[in-house]
């Protein structure tokens, strides 16, 4: 388990940014630039919350020449993966590739992927398994639409996609996951799921993985919450116990509201 020195937080809070097929690779170095001056500015202590970008694959060469040059302390991941290592896979981008960038994490079934390119939980396990083959943590998104959400089995379906993703992942690389609950109908649309759905959510999903591995594996697994974060809700959400972090879309595209949902501990509200 990670530990933290964080009031309410037994692992270390993550705040990832998904900059999505946004930020070409001048655009995606200004950005990342200004992220990195506000948060130092500010003297943000990385050791207590950690910040991860995912750019688009274009972008990944100058994140690490910028990352290694300034020696920042902010890591990056790839959105996506192959399940496969290498080959005639025209377009694909292995995680052999993501590792050699310095990429530290990797985007795996995001809602964006499942629907649009039809990623089915079959292939989202293998994908997995192609991340820790590459010494990659995966970030498994999982989630319901809102039919789902307005017939009641959201916590049914996601747990589902949870088992099925997870199948034959061994317990220790299981302790080092991060998934991400983001509900499909909160993703850009300006609807926020509440806190209590977000910890109802996270709780859930923290209590499959302690009945398919032990209470020790589930205790190191950081659970996010995405769909519409911004700085003004950020804290909210994170008060809740089995809230680790988030996975932030459209307000990551922005330095200084990204930061300052980083800096949520400062709008943290201590009872
Ligand atoms: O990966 C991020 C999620 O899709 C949330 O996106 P959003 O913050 O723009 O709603």
């Amino acid at each position: 388990m990670t530990t933290s020195t964080n009031g309410k937080f037994d692992r270390t809070p993550l705040i990832a940014g998904n900059w999505k097929m946004n930020m070409d690779h001048v655009q995606g170095i200004t950005l990342l630039q200004k992220l990195a001056w506000t948060l130092s500015d500010a003297r943000h202590d990385y050791s207590r919350t950690e910040v991860a970008v995912f750019p688009p694959f274009t972008d990944l060469r100058g994140t690490q020449t910028l990352v290694r040059g300034d020696d920042l302390k902010i890591v990056y991941g790839g959105q996506d993966l192959s399940q496969f290592d290498s080959g005639a896979y025209t377009g694909d981008i292995s995680g052999q590739f993501l590792a050699k960038l310095g990429c530290s994490y990797v985007l795996v079934g995001h809602s964006e992927r499942r629907t649009i390119h039809g990623e089915s939980d079959e292939l989202l396990n293998a994908k997995v398994k192609a991340a820790y083959r590459h010494s990659l943590v995966p970030v498994l998104c999982v989630g319901e639409g809102l039919e789902v959400r307005q017939a009641g089995n959201h916590v049914a379906h996601t747990l589902e996609q949870v088992r099925a993703d997870l199948a034959g992942l061994a317990a220790d690389d299981a302790a080092r996951l991060v998934i991400a609950y983001e509900p499909v109908w909160a993703i850009g649309t300006g609807e926020v799921a509440g806190p209590l759905d977000a910890q109802e959510m996270c709780a859930a999903i923290r209590a499959e993985i302690a009945d398919l591995y032990d209470d020790a594996t589930a205790a190191g697994v950081r659970l996010l919450y995405g769909g519409s974060v911004k700085a003004a809700n950020a804290a909210s959400i994170l008060k809740e116990r089995d809230v680790d972090g988030l996975l932030v879309g459209g307000a990551s595209l922005d330095a200084a509201e990204f930061a300052n949902i980083v800096r949520f501990e400062h709008h943290l509200v201590t009872d």
